[in-house]
């Protein structure tokens, strides 16, 4: 799946504000010896047009202009996605040249889409017209077996296999008990050990990715590993992740190079559950039904294997911890919908005896807590969009996008456009009451993709943060401690990583930094 951030681009998250650029990053614009040049009236071979469109095809392409020499506008890109608001990078563009425009971006000439009729078209023609395209980086790290990565029928095996382990019926049978158990365990360490009143620091996105981390890794590997095994594949995973974000050059003590290093450290933790999980199929076979007993019931290599394990946990890693990160911000910074939820959750606790667990309906009967993860994902915007290469040239809407060219089609302008939402920058779950399934609105809504690649995670994920909500505040009750804003690049994150604190008082409360939590209700 691809992030707005997975890229070429160096991360520098110390500078968390600032719009300067990684070492590598400016190394790489110094070398290029940047010359401003736009589209029109530069020297042919500083234009940057590496698929040479012929004069026909550039006469019929959408309005736009192309920045710099081969960086393009990059820069300007992740500057604006550095800050609490990166809209005025897509809106002065759209204002000025329409909804679809053209511009070049992380090295390649790119049709932007902000229109949602042309995204549909786009995500609905993958492995005809598009394909799917991601950064070199990217693919290194990932491996070649990804599912994000692989086309034509080793994608449809893949992807069908995935789903599989991921339905609604697998969640409600399995996997929901499994999600509730590693957040009631998630959550349990947050009570005060003395049971007086005191005040914790709780990190709640790092809460969040325990939970998802764990999770992911049980449903894939399930007992084959325990805790300290799960928790030194995170920290080799964490560098992992970090090399999506730099310049793919493969130095000592680069960015990227760390990565690779980490990858080669997880594909060996993972060859070794592989080779025993062998062994002991051998002697008992049939005793798993984790994905890793069906990825060696379908005979892949051990090669595959490794990659699928990688990119699982990358595609529901981040996404999904960070949504949850943003539902409690959003609810923090909104007590009526902080109320209505809590009522909601509270209805369902109180038909139940102590320490029952929740059902598969008492999930589905959260009507309000849908909606409120509906709208985080709608504002989040987790995956600001995704890239897609033309496989030919193609014509839309009076348009050509010339083949080889990338389209970025851009959920966030979408999910954000006042013509789709009324009101579209103010976070107000009661809008998706009369609508709540959320299910695509005519491609007006695609948190989760659509087409061949959409997310075969998403149940889970939305399992996984109605869950998370639930416990959480029939648990807790929490306020503010200090503000923190959301910025975009390289992922969507909060700019003080939203830490919180937690004021624990007895029976009661909790208290996060930027938000925060109080105690415990009886559970
Ligand atoms: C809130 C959480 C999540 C969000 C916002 C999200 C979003 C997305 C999006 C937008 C895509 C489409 C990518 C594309 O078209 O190129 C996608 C694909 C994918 N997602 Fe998710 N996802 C989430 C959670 C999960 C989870 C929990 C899983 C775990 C199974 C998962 C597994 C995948 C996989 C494997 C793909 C690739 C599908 C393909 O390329 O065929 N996602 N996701």
């Amino acid at each position: 799946m691809l992030i707005f951030s997975s890229l070429l681009v160096e991360d520098c998250r110390e500078s968390k504000t600032g719009t300067s650029f990684g070492g590598e990053f400016v190394l790489f614009s110094s070398l290029l010896g940047i010359a401003r040049a736009c589209n029109e009236g530069v020297p042919r071979w500083l234009n940057s047009d590496p698929d040479h469109s012929g004069p026909r095809r550039r006469a019929n392409l959408p309005p736009g202009r192309m920045g710099w020499p081969l960086i393009g506008e990059t820069l300007e890109l992740i500057a604006a996605h550095k800050t609490p608001n990166p809209e005025p990078f897509t809106e002065s563009r759209r204002a000025r040249f329409g909804p679809v425009f053209r511009t070049h971006l992380l090295g390649k000439p790119t049709i932007y889409s902000t229109d949602s009729e042309v995204n549909k078209f786009v995500l609905h023609n993958e492995g005809r017209l598009f394909a799917s395209s991601y950064p070199m980086s990217l693919v290194s790290l990932l491996g070649k077996n990804s599912l994000l990565l692989t086309h034509g029928h080793l994608h449809k095996q893949l992807y069908s296999l995935t789903w599989s382990f991921t339905s609604s019926s697998v969640l409600r049978d399995h996997l929901m008990a499994e999600v509730e158990e590693i957040v009631c365990s998630t959550l349990s360490t947050w009570r005060s050990s003395a049971g007086g009143p005191e005040q914790k620091v709780i990190y709640v996105q790092d809460e969040a990715k325990k939970v998802t981390f764990n999770l992911s890794v049980n449903q894939l590997l399930s007992s084959s590993v325990d805790s300290e095994w799960t928790e030194a594949l995170r920290k080799e995973y964490l560098l992992l992740v970090e090399g999506f974000f730099s310049l793919p050059f493969n130095l000592p003590g680069t960015t990227y190079g760390r990565a690779l290093q980490a990858r080669i450290e997880i594909a060996k933790r993972i060859k070794e559950v592989v080779d025993r999980r062998k062994v002991l199929e051998s002697r008992a076979p049939g005793d798993y039904c984790d994905l890793l007993a069906a990825f060696l019931r379908q005979k892949l290599t051990d090669e595959q294997i490794v990659d699928m394990v990688i990119s699982l946990l990358v595609a529901g890693y981040e996404t999904t911890s960070m949504i949850i990160t943003l539902a409690v911000k959003f609810l923090t910074d909104n007590p009526p919908a902080l109320e209505e939820i809590q009522a909601e959750h509270k209805a369902i606790k109180d038909g139940k005896k102590i320490g029952e667990k929740l059902s598969w309906s008492d999930v589905k009967s959260m009507t309000f807590t849908q909606c409120v993860i509906n709208e985080t994902l709608r504002m989040g915007n987790m995956v600001g969009g995704v890239f897609r290469k033309a496989l030919e040239d193609v014509d839309i809407q009076g348009f050509t996008i010339p083949r080889g060219w990338i389209v970025f089609t851009s959920f966030r302008a979408v999910h954000l456009d006042e013509a789709n939402y009324v009101d579209a920058h103010v976070f107000n779950p009661w809008r998706w009451l009369d609508c709540n399934s959320g299910s695509n609105l005519n491609f007006k809504f695609t948190p989760f993709g659509g087409g061949p690649r959409f997310c075969p995670g998403h149940e889970l994920a939305k399992v996984e943060i109605s869950l998370f909500l639930y416990y959480l505040t029939t648990q807790f009750r929490w306020q503010a401690a200090e503000n923190d804003e959301l910025i975009f690049f390289p992922t969507t994150r909060m700019i003080l990583g939203i830490n919180h604190l937690a004021s624990v008082y007895p029976a009661q409360c909790f208290v996060f930094i930027n938000m925060c939590i109080h105690n415990p209700l009886h559970y």
